[in-house]
């Protein structure tokens, strides 16, 4: 199986590039959406989270309030480092078992959709990894119009991860998502038709 590692900073525009590439006929996998599942009510990520930062972070109908754990997290990063050792084993657990699943099917490429690839040292995971870069104040204002997150917050979710022009030179193929889409989209399309030909010849 030939996988992509797909990675950037938050509200970089990952989401946005993985379905470009959903379209184009990857397999897509989503390490937000698998943190999500693996936080269900009762599962042991759960009851680590509910152990370590109490029944204050749930809400009425037992799931983990995302919002209130995030603005712990953001703004304390023993309790960030905390959370990551419990979630990051479940995460990666998960993404190699859907791979091992992929695997059983012919001939597709997976992109993997790590917001911390680097910064959690999963790179071995992917034959290769593209990062989405998009300027730092574009950055900051699509996150601000997404979240609706006040100006120090987002700038602490930012300052939470590695540089990204960092990133951007450690890639082995870099998006610049900082225009208009279709500047985005010819870029992706030309780099997956790339990704295919080395995928062939593995
Ligand atoms: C803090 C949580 C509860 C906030 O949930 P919420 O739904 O508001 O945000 P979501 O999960 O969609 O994440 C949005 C973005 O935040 C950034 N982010 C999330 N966790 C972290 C982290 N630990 N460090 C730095 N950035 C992070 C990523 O860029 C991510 O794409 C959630 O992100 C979480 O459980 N994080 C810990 C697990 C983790 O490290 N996930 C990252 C991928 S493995
Ligand atoms: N080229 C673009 N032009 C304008 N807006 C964009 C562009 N690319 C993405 N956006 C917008 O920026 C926001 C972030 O994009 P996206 O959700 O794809 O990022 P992400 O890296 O997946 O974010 P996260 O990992 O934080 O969830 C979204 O609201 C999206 O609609």
């Amino acid at each position: 199986m030939y996988v992509i590692g797909l990675t950037g900073g938050i509200a970089s525009g990952k989401s946005t590039v993985s379905k470009i590439l959903f379209e184009a006929g990857a397999f897509i996998l989503d390490a937000d959406q698998i943190a999500h599942d693996v936080v269900k009510p009762h599962s042991p990520a759960w009851a680590d989270i509910v152990n370590t930062f109490g029944k204050a972070v749930l809400c009425t109908d037992r799931t983990v309030d995302r919002r209130k754990l995030g603005n712990i997290i953001f703004q304390d990063e023993p309790a960030r480092k905390r959370l990551e050792a419990i979630m990051h084993p479940h995460v990666r657990q998960c993404i190699d078992e859907n791979l091992t699943e992929y695997a059983r099917q012919d001939g597709k490429i997976a992109v993997v959709d790590v917001p911390l690839l680097y910064e959690v040292g999963w790179q071995q995971l992917a034959n290769e990894v593209w990062v989405v870069y998009v300027e730092r104040d574009t950055q900051l204002q699509r996150l601000l119009n997404r979240n609706g997150l006040s100006p120090a917050q987002a700038r602490a979710r930012i300052a939470a991860q590695m540089d990204l022009a960092a990133k951007a030179g450690l890639a082995d193929v870099v998006i610049d998502n900082s225009r208009e889409l279709q500047y985005t989209r010819s870029q992706v399309l030309a780099a997956w038709k790339q990704a295919v030909k080395r995928a062939a010849l593995q």
